[in-house]
């Protein structure tokens, strides 16, 4: 265990019910806060559901799963989590968003906090400059499925101190996760190579030159990548998709990250993939079916 002992996790989506998860299944107690009271109970469910599964096949010990349960708190407010040592912010990947978070964290966080953002792709300097300690802000980038996942990128802003760096590194080290520094370039190292590729099988779509099953069957077989790039966008969520496509087309300034005129119109759409029930493919069954 490291100086920290608690840890606040703000948005109760996949990827915060994920955060919420590995933390408790590593001793910390945790507090997961979400504005939405049937989010942090559909949260809570899937972590449940989670951790028996894991108890079931031996990943984590009998009891374990139970026992990290009850470590994670939940709170609709944000001066609930006002007591953690650590607060990772995996909120809808918008910078008005985010930044709105951190203005109503102005002096509710404890002194010395560590304030992080799951972001995907966001800059840190920028979000940091929102806070009221840029020295204590960084970015800590979790993948999805987070207890699953071993990597975690680590993402310094210009502001950020050696000790805030030091603790998040032992941070993650504790959480037996392995990580990947990268420079606060927009998306990152993970995202600035998988998202153009997601985009580019989108557009491969959108040509007409495969179906759905074709593209994610030939990257699947041919490439031995564990999902097809489009089943991987479902399961990511297609607005966060656009998103970091957005940030890598303003933020290089080049067009070779244009977001698919397709992926906008699914996003337009509210098929926003797994979550929403359609995306690339239909969930409304037992077995997904493609849409295209
Ligand atoms: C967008 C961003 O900012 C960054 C990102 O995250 S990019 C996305 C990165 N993630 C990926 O690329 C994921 C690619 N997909 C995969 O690696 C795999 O398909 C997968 C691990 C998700 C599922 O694997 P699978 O073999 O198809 O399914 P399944 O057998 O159900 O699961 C594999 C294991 O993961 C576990 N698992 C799956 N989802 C889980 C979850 N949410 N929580 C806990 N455990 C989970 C399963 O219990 C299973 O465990 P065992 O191996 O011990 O049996
Ligand atoms: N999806 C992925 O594969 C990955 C995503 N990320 C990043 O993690 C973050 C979260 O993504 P993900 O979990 O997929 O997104 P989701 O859409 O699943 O979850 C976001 C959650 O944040 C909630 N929220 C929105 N506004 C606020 C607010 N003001 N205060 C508290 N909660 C709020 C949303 O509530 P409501 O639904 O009611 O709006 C929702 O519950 C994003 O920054 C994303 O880029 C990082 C790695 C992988």
């Amino acid at each position: 265990m490291t100086s920290v002992k608690s840890v606040g996790v703000i948005g109760a989506g996949q990827m915060g019910s994920g955060i919420a998860h590995v933390f408790a299944q590593a001793g910390y107690d945790v507090v997961l806060h979400d504005i939405s009271d049937e989010q942090i109970a559909n949260a809570m469910s899937s972590i449940e559901k989670n951790l028996t599964r894991q108890a079931v096949k031996g990943v984590i010990d009998q009891g374990a799963d139970s026992a990290a349960l009850t470590r994670i708190k939940t709170t609709n407010l944000l001066d609930g989590i006002g007591q953690c040592d650590l607060v990772i912010e995996a909120a809808s990947e918008s910078q008005a968003i985010k930044k709105e978070i951190f203005a109503a964290l102005k002096g509710v966080l404890k002194t010395g906090a560590i304030l992080a953002s799951n972001t995907s792709s966001i800059s840190i300097t920028g979000l940091a400059a929102a806070t009221e300690h840029p020295d204590h802000f960084i970015g800590i980038h979790f993948m999805n499925p987070a207890p699953v996942m071993k990597l975690v990128e680590v993402i310094r802003g210009i502001a950020t101190s050696k000790e805030t760096f030091e603790t998040t590194k032992d941070v993650i080290a504790s959480l037996g996760k392995i990580m990947a520094v990268s420079e606060d370039f927009p998306a990152f190292i993970v995202n600035r190579v998988l998202m153009p590729m997601i985009n580019e099988a989108i557009y491969t779509l959108y040509e007409g030159v495969g179906s759905v099953e074709g593209i994610d069957t030939g990257m699947k077989l041919g490439a031995n990548h564990p999902m097809g790039p489009l089943e991987l966008a479902d399961f990511i969520g297609l607005d966060i998709c656009l998103a970091i496509m957005q940030v890598l087309y303003e933020g290089l300034a080049d067009s070779k990250y244009r977001p698919c005129p397709l992926l906008v119109k699914y996003v337009e759409a509210g098929w926003l993939g797994r979550k929403t029930g359609r995306g690339f493919y239909d969930y409304s069954g037992d077995i997904p079916v493609p849409t295209r």
